[in-house]
């Protein structure tokens, strides 16, 4: 194997393990790929200004979000099917996770049941939720996650269907056989997209997050947000934090990076709650870019991925400690002593 210095050479190296169709399946993006590669782009241009003569010798990158302690001010995104990726799927995640610990959003459309992932888990566990158009697959999917112990939901906002991947279309792209969404009631699905279209809530408006609020006590975040409006029309619905996503460019090539989006919402939001971004994350240094202009946290999708390929659990944990070894160093170099507390739990009550 390649000496594996940086998440580029891990995403190489899964590049070699993974079949053609799996590994199009995680890389693509929607349409042209534009916000695809938008998000990598907004990072490879932005800098952040040093300060000298800090005092700082051991930075300190742990952060509290949401009540729960975060070793490192990034988690992982939710990321479906991993069992794809590797046998173990995620269990092999959570166990990559637990040694550091870094916090897990798992996705709805994991392939391992709620209560095994948790049964490895080591830090904070959240779920990535979808809406369905039948509530009672939503409640479901709920109630597994909260037997589980899980600690947060984050509702995604920017999937009203899987949009047209041109990589997945034109490859007829299918689940391989014995890969199944095994925390939804009706667990074999064939095709992710034509699943999406006849099962995913077709016309979700701000009234989901009032009957969400209806049938659980966790904490609810919201994730797909990219317009500073939206934010703020959140923080006024009661959320308890906010990701700007663009879905990791799988949704809308047209959408600006995620990068570009945050201080405008970072300004809208105003501290009320945490703000957390993803997309396009490869290093450290992105990570201090991201904090540098007013994210709390961020999520990484596909390095972890491409970690499980490379070597299960092991990977995984691999992948999230060179990471946070990087961000340790970048924040050494930039003179930034620590992470920004971020807001505590939202106080801003529902509409009614
Ligand atoms: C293979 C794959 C599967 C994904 N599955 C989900 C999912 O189930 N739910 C969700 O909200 N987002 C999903 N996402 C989007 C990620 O949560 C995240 O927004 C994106 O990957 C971040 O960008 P990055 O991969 O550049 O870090 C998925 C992304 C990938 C690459
Ligand atoms: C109906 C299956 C949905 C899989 C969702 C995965 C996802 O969000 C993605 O971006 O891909």
């Amino acid at each position: 194997m390649t000496s594996l210095l940086t998440l580029h050479d891990y995403a190489a190296e899964a590049s070699r393990r993974l079949s053609p169709p799996v590994w199009d399946f995680i890389e693509g993006g929607q349409g042209d790929e534009r916000s695809l590669r938008a998000n990598r782009e907004a990072f490879e241009r932005a800098t952040v200004v040093p300060r000298v003569l800090t005092g700082t010798a051991e930075p300190e990158t742990g952060t509290r979000i949401l009540g729960a302690d975060w070793a490192v001010p990034f988690a992982i995104a939710p990321t479906a099917f991993h069992a794809m990726v590797h046998p173990d799927g995620e269990r092999a995640t959570a166990r990559g996770a637990a040694a550091l610990p870094v916090p897990y959003v798992v996705s709805t459309m994991a392939s391992v049941p709620f209560a095994d992932i948790a049964a490895v888990a080591g830090g904070p566990l959240w779920l990535q939720l979808y809406a369905f158009a039948d509530r009672g697959v939503t409640r479901h999917v709920i109630g597994q996650a909260e037997a589980a112990g899980m600690g947060a939901l984050m509702l995604t906002v920017d999937a009203p269907r899987l949009a047209r991947r041109l990589r997945d279309l034109r490859r007829d792209f299918r689940l391989p056989p014995g890969i199944r969404a095994v925390n939804l009631p009706d667990a074999d699905l064939v095709s992710p997209g034509e699943h999406s279209r006849r099962a995913f809530a077709p016309a979700l408006d701000w009234g989901e997050l009032a009957w969400l609020r209806s049938v659980t006590e966790l904490p609810l975040l919201v994730k797909g947000v990219a317009a500073a409006e939206d934010a703020a029309l959140a923080v006024a619905h009661g959320v308890d934090g906010i990701v700007v996503s663009n879905h990791g460019g799988r949704q809308f090539s047209a959408a600006p990076a995620t990068l570009d989006l945050l201080p405008a919402v970072v300004d809208r939001v105003a501290g009320a709650v945490p703000v957390l971004l993803d997309g396009g994350i490869r290093g450290g240094s992105d990570v201090l870019v991201a904090l540098d202009r007013g994210a709390d946290a961020v999520l990484v999708g596909r390095p972890v991925l491409h970690g499980l390929a490379v070597g299960g659990a092991g990977g995984v944990r691999g992948v999230l400690d060179l990471l946070a070894e990087e961000l340790s160093e970048a924040m050494l170099m930039a003179g930034r002593p620590r992470v920004r507390p971020a807001p505590a739990r939202s106080p801003v009550p529902s509409p009614a």
